[in-house]
C-alpha cells in the first residue's frame, strides 16, 4: 500500500466528459460530471472492484456501460414499477429504462479530503421537476473513497406531495470469472425471477451465476459478499437504508443485444445493485430526505 499518497480530490476530463479523479493511499476512483457516475474503483495494488466496459462509449447523454449508474427515479423498465411511482409521471411521457439522471450533468458541491479519505459530493436540483416528471426534488450522491468506497444517494422531497420512487446504485464489480464466483448473504431470501415470468422464489445457499441472471431479491438486513477464487479475495457489500438488490449477469445471447460491451465481458463482470425496488420503493413525505447508501470493500484472503 502506498501510505505515502496523500488524499486529494482531482477535477480531470476523460475522453470530453468532465470527471474527478479521486485517490486515497488505500484507493484510487474516477467520478463523471454526467449522471455522477462512479466509473471505476480500484484498491491500491489490486484489480478493480468496479468494473468499466472496454468499449464504454464516453458522450454527452448517454450513460456509459459498467461504474455506478444511478438509476432514479424510477429502477429498469418504467412499466414494471409499482402503481405509486409511475403515477408520478405524465402519461405518454418519455420513460427511459432506468430513469433520466443517468444522463444528466450534475454540479459539483464540495469536494474535500478528511484524514486519508477523499471525498466529493455531487448535486442535482429539480427545482421543476424534469420532462414528465413534474416534482421539485433535489438528489445528491456523497462519494467518500477511504479504506472502501462509499456512496450515499440522497433524496430531498421540495414539493409539497408525496415522492412515490424507485432508485438503485447499479454497480458493476469486477471479477475474475463470473462462473466461479458464489454471492454469499443471500440464502433464504425472496427474490422475483424476472427471467421466469417475473415468479417468486427463495435463494437457497449462496447464489452461482450459470447463466443469464436478472433477480430482484427482496427483505435483506445483511451484507452480500462476492468470493472470488480467482483473485483470491472477497467484496464486502454493505447497504444502508435499503432491503432490495438486483442481481443481473447477462450471460452470452443478452451481452450481444447489450451497448458498449464486448461479447464475451459478461464473464469479467456482476452487477449488484444496491436499490429501493419492487415492494421496497421509496416514499418521501414533502419536505423530508432520504437516504441510501452502499459501501464496498475487498478482502483478501491472505498468502
Ligand atoms: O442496458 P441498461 O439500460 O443499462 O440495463 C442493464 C440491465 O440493468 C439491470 O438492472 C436490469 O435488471 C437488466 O434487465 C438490464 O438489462
Amino acid at each position: 500500500m502506498s501510505a505515502h499518497r496523500p488524499a486529494a480530490v482531482v477535477a480531470t476530463t476523460v475522453k470530453s466528459l468532465p470527471c474527478w479523479r479521486l485517490v486515497s493511499p488505500h484507493g484510487e476512483a474516477l467520478v463523471a460530471r454526467q449522471g455522477a457516475q462512479v466509473l471505476y474503483y480500484a484498491p491500491t495494488g489490486q484489480p478493480p472492484v468496479v468494473w468499466l466496459s472496454d468499449q464504454a462509449e464516453f458522450r454527452t447523454g448517454s450513460s456509459l456501460r459498467g461504474g455506478i449508474p444511478v438509476c432514479w427515479p424510477w429502477f429498469g423498465q418504467f412499466d414494471r414499477n409499482p402503481e405509486a411511482v409511475r403515477a408520478m409521471l405524465a402519461p405518454g411521457a418519455d420513460a427511459p429504462a432506468h430513469g433520466f439522471v443517468r444522463a444528466l450533468d450534475w454540479q459539483e458541491d464540495g469536494a474535500r479530503v478528511d484524514g486519508d479519505a477523499a471525498c466529493l459530493r455531487l448535486r442535482l436540483d429539480l427545482p421543476a421537476g424534469h420532462g414528465g416528471w413534474n416534482h421539485p426534488a433535489a438528489v445528491a450522491l456523497d462519494i467518500r473513497l477511504g479504506d472502501a468506497l462509499t456512496l450515499t444517494l440522497s433524496t430531498r422531497n421540495l414539493g409539497p406531495d408525496t415522492l412515490a420512487l424507485s432508485q438503485a446504485l447499479h454497480t458493476y464489480f469486477a471479477v475474475s470469472d463470473a462462473r466461479d464466483v458464489a454471492i454469499e448473504g443471500l440464502d433464504g431470501a425472496a427474490y422475483v425471477d424476472t427471467l421466469r415470468g417475473w415468479s417468486s422464489q427463495v435463494q437457497e445457499g449462496p447464489l452461482a451465476i450459470r447463466g443469464e441472471t436478472d433477480r430482484i431479491y427482496t427483505g435483506l438486513s445483511g451484507p452480500i459478499q462476492i468470493r472470488d477464487p480467482g483473485w483470491r479475495r472477497s467484496i464486502q457489500i454493505h447497504a444502508a437504508g435499503s432491503r432490495s438488490a438486483v442481481v443481473w449477469n447477462p450471460w452470452v445471447d443478452k451481452s450481444l443485444r447489450l451497448s458498449q460491451f464486448r461479447p464475451d465481458a459478461w464473464r469479467d463482470m456482476l452487477c449488484i445493485e444496491t436499490a429501493r425496488v419492487w415492494d421496497d420503493v421509496l416514499e418521501i413525505a414533502p419536505g423530508a430526505t432520504a437516504d441510501m447508501g452502499v459501501t464496498m470493500r475487498a478482502v483478501g484472503w491472505g498468502a
